[in-house]
């Protein structure tokens, strides 16, 4: 990985918008690997290893950082941000990938396809700015992938799906135009469904299919190994490691996205408060009365904005918390300093 340009790297105006003044000095990197002391860069002097100024948690793989050629000072706003809420008891917004053109999700022509985690796949990639692409993969194993397709494409005119056997290099060969140029395409989905698979026959390389796991003190855990790897075509490619549980947090902008077909038809019911229950003049039950409209997506529009407010909440009440703690801590140092000083 060596003699990139800026723009071979996916620079963009809108990254050099974003110098000023006090960081004009410093140079450009971009991140391709986030380990927990080091942020692990390709730069246009080739690649480096450079020290985070803030907690790992703060950068993501993809993200653009202005350096001294020795430390991250500056983090760029990216122009698309995939995130999700963490799994376990801490609710806090985990930042996966950034400045992400494409995002893929795959899923397999199998038990694995199933619209409602399609739905809620999407309003997360909606929601992180970036386009959605669905991939099908084991399209070999069905007599008949267009079946999977056309409803992967009813979810959402946002949805352009394609199916393909993962293990082809010229089936997969159909996603050259997503990743060439200097663009980034991830790829996110269940463990299983061909992620590692497609990478290989995009790249070339031959990436180790398995997750390593390791040990730390709060226990075992799956090491997010989350690389950007170029591709022979002039773009970037995002890997992630199968994600088990999807919550969304943060996320009604990319919900109303994917169900703008239920938002368009709430403003035209009478009430602007309706609950699209037996109120008079309800345009949401009037579709699904002449068969336009799905009661299961009306209830899963309803479950997804239930529990994105009920995590939205407990994000934010996670890091009022965790800001009282720091102010906290501060006060006392403070104290303490004023005492010792006396
Ligand atoms: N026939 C066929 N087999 C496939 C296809 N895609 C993936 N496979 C096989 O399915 C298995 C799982 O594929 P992986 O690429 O490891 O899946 P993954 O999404 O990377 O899984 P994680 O690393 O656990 O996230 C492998 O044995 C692949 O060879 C496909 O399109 N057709
Ligand atoms: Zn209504």
């Amino acid at each position: 990985m060596t003699n990139f340009t800026l723009s071979d790297l996916g620079w963009s105006d809108q990254f050099a918008r974003q110098i000023g003044e006090d960081t004009k000095d410093l140079h450009p990197a971009r991140i391709y690997e986030v380990q927990r002391d080091l942020l692990l860069v390709l730069t246009e002097d080739g690649q480096k290893s450079l020290i985070p100024t803030e907690s790992a948690g703060e950068y993501a793989v993809g993200d653009w950082v202005l350096n001294d050629g020795v430390k991250a000072l500056h983090r760029l706003e990216p122009f698309s941000n995939l995130t999700r809420k963490a799994a376990g008891h801490v609710s806090y917004q985990q930042r996966i990938a950034a400045n992400i053109d494409t995002i893929a999700i795959v899923t397999s022509c199998n038990a694995d396809f199933n619209v409602p985690r399609l739905e809620r796949y999407l309003a997360m990639v909606s929601s992180a700015g970036a386009m959605p692409l669905v991939l099908l993969t084991k399209a070999d194993r069905v007599e008949d992938a267009r079946d999977y397709q056309r409803q992967a494409e009813r979810i959402s005119p946002l949805v352009t799906a394609i199916a393909l056997n993962a293990t082809d290099v010229e089936d997969v060969a159909q996603l050259i135009p997503w990743c060439r140029g200097g663009q980034t395409l991830a790829l996110i989905g269940s463990s299983g469904v061909g992620k590692t698979t497609l990478r290989n026959s995009l790249t070339g390389e031959n990436a180790i299919t398995q997750d390593i796991r390791e040990d730390d003190a709060r226990g075992r855990h799956t090491t997010t190994h989350r690389s950007l790897v170029p591709t022979p075509y002039g773009g970037w490619l995002i890997d992630t490691p199968g994600m088990r549980e999807l919550q969304l947090a943060g996320m009604e902008d990319g919900i109303s996205a994917v169900f703008d077909d239920i938002e368009q038809l709430a403003i035209q019911c009478k009430f602007n408060n309706c609950d699209h229950e037996s109120e008079p003049g309800c345009a949401v039950r009037t579709a699904i009365e002449a068969g336009e409209l799905e009661t299961d997506r009306l209830e899963r529009w309803r479950k997804l904005l239930r529990e994105d407010a009920i995590n939205t909440e407990s994000v934010a009440r996670q890091r009022a918390r965790g800001k009282a703690f720091s102010k906290m801590v501060k006060k006392t140092m403070t104290g303490a300093k004023k005492r010792k000083g006396r």
